[in-house]
């Protein structure tokens, strides 16, 4: 990480990380951090969408650095893809350390959504507009 990187997308999502979402070493669970980027995709696609969306796949994540307790979560996103009735996203995880001014890069995936009607099918995607 450099002192010139920069997420990529919206900031779409900020949260703080508590003791109760982590391990007895005090790292934040990954679960907790995926579940973040999820919600951020979701909203995200969701003011897309118009309406419902679902997460149809997660792909290619890693986890770069931990998260600390007291760290605050910054989810960005950004819509690389919208399909028929699917929307990928580029999604970003940055945690901004405690009592330090210093944001680094802590995880990224790739999350696919789609676009659901009233009885779960899914349903073609707005025109954007
Ligand atoms: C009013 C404004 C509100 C705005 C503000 C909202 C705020 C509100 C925030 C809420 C935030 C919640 C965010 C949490 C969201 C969950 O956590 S949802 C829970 C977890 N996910 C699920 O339970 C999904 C379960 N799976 C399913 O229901 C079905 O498999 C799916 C995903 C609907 C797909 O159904 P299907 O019959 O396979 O559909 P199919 O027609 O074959 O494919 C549909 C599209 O999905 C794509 N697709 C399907 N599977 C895959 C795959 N594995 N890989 C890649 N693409 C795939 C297809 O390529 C296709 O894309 P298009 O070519 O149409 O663009």
């Amino acid at each position: 990480m450099t002192d010139t990187a920069k997420p990529t997308g919206e900031l779409t999502l900020r949260t703080l990380a508590m003791p109760t979402d982590a391990n007895p070493a005090g790292d934040i669970f990954g679960g907790w951090v995926m579940s973040q980027m999820d919600l951020a995709s979701g909203i995200r696609a969701g003011e897309r969408a118009h309406g419902r969306v679902v997460t149809a796949a997660v792909k290619e994540m890693a986890f770069e650095l931990p998260v600390k307790i007291g760290d605050t979560l910054n989810v960005y996103t950004e819509i690389t893809r919208v399909g028929r009735t699917s929307i990928t996203l580029q999604v970003e995880a940055w945690a901004h350390r405690g009592r330090h001014r210093i944001l680094e890069k802590v995880t990224a995936g790739i999350f696919i959504m789609v676009a659901l009607d009233e009885d779960g099918k899914p349903t073609p995607l707005p025109v954007e507009g």
